[in-house]
């Protein structure tokens, strides 16, 4: 509901119909321009934010110091009220300055409130001390079913807000009042459950552009095909660059599903049953999925020198990340005959097949249903490559790569030197190669030199990863690392 009336003690005001903010203009990141207003939500805002922001998963700059934020856009999609006790709710485009030069852009949905019930406490940013929100308790508004409840029903009607576009997939029916809670998963984005009937990802960096996991799901999700959540609501910026900048998404809610990665673990602990059916069967459904792709965008044919171009890039990220994590250094250049290996079959081939592809295939992006067997979910690529690669054509193999670099991690959980675990990942290998062969895909283990490349591209992205996110994890792909420069 766009708001008119003063949001916050001090100077923060929804002074325009549409309920942007004065100073909540988006004047694109190369002009900032927060205004009086911005500058007063900052004030407060800062120091809390220095403190919580290296503390999320999501956030990418972790290990970097934090030098300054920008305000790009702030809308007030709901005013604190202390007389009648109802929380504010505040939606935020920030750049994120830090050390070594450059900007990430964060969505941030800020609650405030003049006493945080102790049910919301571990949504704690802190009280702002100064500026337009002094005195205010502010906090993580997803976890606040109330507040999160208010962003199903944008959801649900549409419409501008400020900068802000809601939007709905015709034909679709999202009830009201459904009851909202926080998914547990703590990823690249967060998630609101809604009634075990829809689930809200909010899309953390943000950058300009449509993001692949609303453009590929809906595509496939109008296609017919059956192996993607269908959206059913979705939200965008407007005016950050020429695109609107998705900032997230509604899709059906898969209740009662299991994760891949669950069930692939219980197989490797001896608690549940021989996991290669199901991996033949995800080969399978990957191969389909691949198949709709095909159908739905355009495919290329990668020449010798966009395949040189690949494995370029390929040996940069091996550099990049050898540098980064010393561990990496000593296998650098034998791992780098896998990338000269792939440019020589360049070379000497007829090219490389390309097309839309999922970019980020692992066990915890499939789930397992009663009715429709294996959904793929998350479509946005890797997170930590920019936007505009990640919605180009690239060949299908880097997803099998995923894929069976995530039987190996499934299998070494425990132990990554154990024999029993590389023969249980050898046996899922086979299973999901068999399984995407039979259903029309390319059986990728007649395309050795590709494949090898490609896993060796995403350990070697893994190594970065653990390296950064959770070193205890370091040993799984470094065990990869080993075994691909042997
Ligand atoms: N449509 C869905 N139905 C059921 N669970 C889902 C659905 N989408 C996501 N999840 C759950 O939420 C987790 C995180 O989702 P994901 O899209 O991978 O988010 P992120 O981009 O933050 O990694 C998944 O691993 C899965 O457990
Ligand atoms: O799910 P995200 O899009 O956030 O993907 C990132 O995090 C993943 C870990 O959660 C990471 O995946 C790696 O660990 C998985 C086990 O936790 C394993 O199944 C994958 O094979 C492995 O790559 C993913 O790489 C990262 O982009």
């Amino acid at each position: 509901m766009p708001q008119t009336s003063s949001p916050h003690r001090g100077t923060a005001r929804a002074d325009r119909a549409d309920g942007a903010m004065t100073g909540g203009r988006v004047p694109g990141p190369a002009a900032p321009d927060p205004g009086p207003d911005g500058a007063g939500l900052l004030r407060g805002l800062d120091p809390l934010l220095r403190a919580w922001l290296p503390e999320q998963r999501w956030f990418a700059g972790k290990g970097r110091e934090i030098t300054g934020f920008q305000l790009l856009s702030a809308v007030e999609l709901l005013p604190c009220d202390g007389r009648l006790g109802t929380p504010g709710l505040l939606h935020l485009l920030l750049d994120v300055e830090q050390a070594g030069g450059g900007a990430d852009c964060y969505q941030l949905l800020l609650g405030t409130r003049e006493v945080l019930p102790p049910a919301l406490g571990g949504a704690l940013l802190g009280r702002a001390r100064e500026g337009s929100l002094a005195g205010l308790t502010v906090y993580e508004a997803l976890y606040d079913p109330k507040l999160a409840g208010l962003l199903l029903e944008r959801l649900r009607t549409g419409g501008r807000t400020g900068p802000l576009r809601f939007s709905a997939e015709p034909g679709t029916v999202v009830p009201a009042g459904l009851p909202a809670r926080m998914s547990g998963a703590e990823q690249s984005n967060s998630s609101v459950i809604y009634g075990d009937a829809f689930i809200l990802k909010v899309f953390r960096r943000i950058s300009a552009g449509t993001n692949p996991d609303l453009e590929v799901s809906l595509a496939l999700a109008r296609s017919g095909c059956p192996r993607v959540p269908a959206p059913a609501a979705w939200f965008e910026a407007l005016g950050l660059h020429d695109e609107p900048a998705t900032l997230g998404v509604l899709q059906r809610f898969l209740h009662g599903s299991s994760e891949g990665w669950a069930l692939a673990l219980e197989s490797v602990d001896g608690d549940g049953p021989e996991f290669t059916d199901a991996a033949r069967e995800l080969g399978a459904a990957t191969a389909q999925v691949h198949g709709a792709l095909a159908e739905a965008f355009p495919r290329e044919r990668l020449d010798a020198a966009q395949v040189g171009l690949l494995a370029t890039a390929m040996t940069d990220r091996l550099r990049t990340a050898a540098r980064a994590v010393p561990q990496l250094a000593p296998y650098a250049d034998r791992l780098a005959g896998a990338y000269t290996d792939l440019a020589e079959l360049g070379e000497r081939g007829d090219g490389l097949g390309a097309q839309r592809i999922h970019g980020d295939l692992h066990l915890g992006q499939v789930l397992r249903t009663e009715d429709a067997g294996w959904v793929l979910i998350d479509f946005e690529g890797e997170p930590s490559r920019p936007l505009s690669e990640r919605r180009r054509p690239q060949p299908p193999i880097q997803d099998v790569a995923g894929m069976l670099r995530s039987f190996d991690y499934a299998a070494r959980h425990r132990d990554p030197g154990s024999p029993a675990a590389a023969a249980w990942a050898e046996r899922q290998r086979d299973a999901f190669c068999a399984g995407y062969a039979d259903a029309g895909g390319r059986d990728p283990r007649r395309a050795a030199v590709t494949l090898r490349a490609y896993e060796t591209d995403k350990a070697v992205y893994e190594v970065l990863y653990e390296a950064r996110h959770r070193p205890r994890w370091l040993p799984i792909p470094m065990a990869a690392v080993e075994r691909l420069a042997a």
